[in-house]
């Protein structure tokens, strides 16, 4: 109680130094266009309202107009946004040394949240990402192919199961239903073990899995205050997260990790556990160059003469529980959010919805199952998946600090050491210069002929650059597989709860999708 009380003290006193203290035209001194974006999302807004803060960076998009960046100020906080794809990519990619780390976000001082790789900074972060990236390659998603397998075939056979039931077609919470599928493959694939959330949505695991994801009012506004006062967070030792539901996991990791380096469980597993215990002992082979895409090519780390490291030495047990956790934190919540919007977009666009089963139809073997190259082939499955993506980006934008002054000498933008550089993902994902029907969900946005006259910088839902997202690879072959086993399986369509157009919630900087969302699953006579 004592926690809440000190804590309201301070948010009354913060919001009250906010409103009225002003760095008003902060940018100027640097030469820099200054737009207020108060007016839009002030900062009582953020806090009492828990108005969309993405908003601002769409406002500030375009007031820009032909402009290549902007300063503006958040909460107080002064930070750049820049709408220039040349310059982004520039400083997400070739000047990447000079914005290594993001706003500190779960600098959380109770828990391992500080060790996982989003929070870490300069050489700690380069050390844990390069040590962990060997985990996340193609060859080792391929291993855990078995795996969206095996959870795929449970999930199916449980839906069907329940629309036999029903005498035919089933309505279905979509959130809860995916969220059975989507534990129950961060429980096989990362913890070696099964969960039991697709039979029973009230698991243990899928309560904890809940909690942690969960983002009512309260936590919007203690993650919304830890940006602003990350050091106030730390000296209250205030925690962000659910401790309950953080303990219940690092239990299960820690004893996992234990058997696996003492040799007591055999090396026969697939999981992601096992994969870093194999890191750590240095028996993981890196992949060759040739097994990655643009996108990790632009992720790779540069180390210069001289600054080659012992990644071993980063991967501490905590380094490695907090990495485990990270499925939880950073890939639960996003990969369960595009398998729902994709199944509510497939849903509104019966069309789409009967050209992807068409193609996914001519993959799936006869045994039911699919195999981990024929998903890459599917070129349709990847338009629907960015289309979603383009226009429900589990992130409305990424940011980076600036970790030493940097000026750049083409454009003049300058951002000084300690400022936030901010790319506003949904807006650029709506300008209508790189998406023509930026309004309409519209897989043609991802045609081979529109993407090649597209910059590739235009759409940036996992980032880019060294510190983009980790688990993109392993995000997409799930969410792949997710919605081949349901198209080949299910038609599915809106029910009257269904809203049209979708409205999505914001919550700080997350883009979701609305609680309580229904769909109708239509079982499909395929045997
Ligand atoms: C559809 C699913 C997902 C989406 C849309 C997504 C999106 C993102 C985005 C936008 C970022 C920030 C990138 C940047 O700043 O350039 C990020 C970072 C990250 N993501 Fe994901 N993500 C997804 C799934 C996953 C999964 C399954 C994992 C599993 C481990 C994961 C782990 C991470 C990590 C560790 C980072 C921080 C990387 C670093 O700082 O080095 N994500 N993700």
């Amino acid at each position: 109680m004592w926690l809440q009380i000190v804590l309201f003290v301070l948010v009354t006193f913060l919001i009250y130094k906010l409103l009225f203290s002003s760095k008003k035209d902060y940018w100027k001194k640097y030469g820099i266009r200054e737009i207020d974006t108060s007016h839009v999302v002030s900062t009582l807004d953020v806090f009492i309202r828990g108005k969309n803060l993405a908003l601002a960076d769409k406002y500030a998009y375009d007031v820009m107009g032909g402009d290549k960046f902007c300063g503006t100020r958040e909460m107080g906080i002064p930070r750049l946004i820049l709408k220039d794809l040349d310059l982004i990519k520039k400083i997400m990619i070739k000047d990447f040394d000079y914005f290594t780390d993001r706003r500190n976000f779960f600098d959380d001082p109770n828990s391992a949240l500080k060790k996982m790789l989003p929070s870490l900074e300069g050489d700690e972060w380069k050390g844990v990402r390069s040590a962990v990236s060997p985990t996340f390659t193609t060859g080792k998603i391929r291993r855990m192919m078995e795996i969206f397998n095996s959870v795929g075939e449970e999930w199916i056979a449980e839906l069907k199961k329940r629309a036999k039931a029903k005498g035919g077609s089933i309505e279905i919470d979509v959130a809860e239903v995916v969220n059975g599928f989507t534990v129950e493959v961060i429980g096989s694939s990362v913890f070696g073990m099964k969960t039991g959330t697709i039979q029973n949505p009230n698991s243990v695991f899928a309560e904890m899995a809940a909690k942690i994801v969960a983002m009512g009012k309260w936590k919007v506004v203690k993650f919304t205050l830890s940006l602003v006062f990350p050091g106030l967070f730390k000296i209250f030792r205030i925690p962000l997260m659910d401790m309950g539901a953080m303990n219940f996991f690092q239990g299960i990791l820690e004893q996992g990790l234990k058997e696996r380096l003492s040799g007591r469980m055999k090396g026969d597993k697939n999981d992601f556990l096992q994969l870093l215990v194999e890191a750590k002992k240095g028996e993981l082979k890196t992949a060759g160059n040739d097994e990655l895409s643009e996108f990790e090519k632009d992720a790779q780390l540069k180390t210069g003469a001289g600054e080659e490291f012992d990644k071993k030495q980063y991967l501490t047990d905590e380094v490695m529980i907090a990495q485990s956790l990270v499925f939880f934190f950073a890939g639960f919540g996003t990969t369960s959010n595009l398998i729902v919007l994709t199944m509510y977009s497939l849903a509104v666009h019966q069309d789409v919805q009967d050209k992807l089963r068409r193609e996914v139809g001519t993959i799936v073997k006869k045994n039911g199952s699919l195999d981990y190259d024929d998903l890459g082939k599917l070129v349709y499955m990847d338009m629907v998946l960015n289309e979603v993506l383009r226009m429900f980006p589990a992130a409305a934008r990424l940011e980076r600090k600036c970790v030493k002054d940097y000026k750049d000498p083409v454009t003049g933008f300058f951002a000084p050491k300690g400022s936030f550089v901010c790319i506003p993902i949904e807006a650029i994902h709506s300008d209508k210069r790189y998406f023509a029907n930026a309004d309409k969900f519209d897989p043609e946005h991802f045609s081979q002929e529109n993407k090649a006259g597209r910059n590739p910088y235009a759409f940036l839902p996992f980032g880019t650059g060294p510190r983009n997202c980790i688990g993109m690879r392993f995000a997409l072959v799930e969410s792949k597989a997710a919605i081949a086993y349901l198209v080949h399986n299910f038609r599915m369509e809106p029910t009257e709860k269904t809203p049209i157009p979708m409205q999505t919630k914001h919550a700080v900087l997350q883009v979701l999708p609305p609680d309580d969302l229904g769909l109708k699953l239509i079982p499909l006579n395929i045997k």
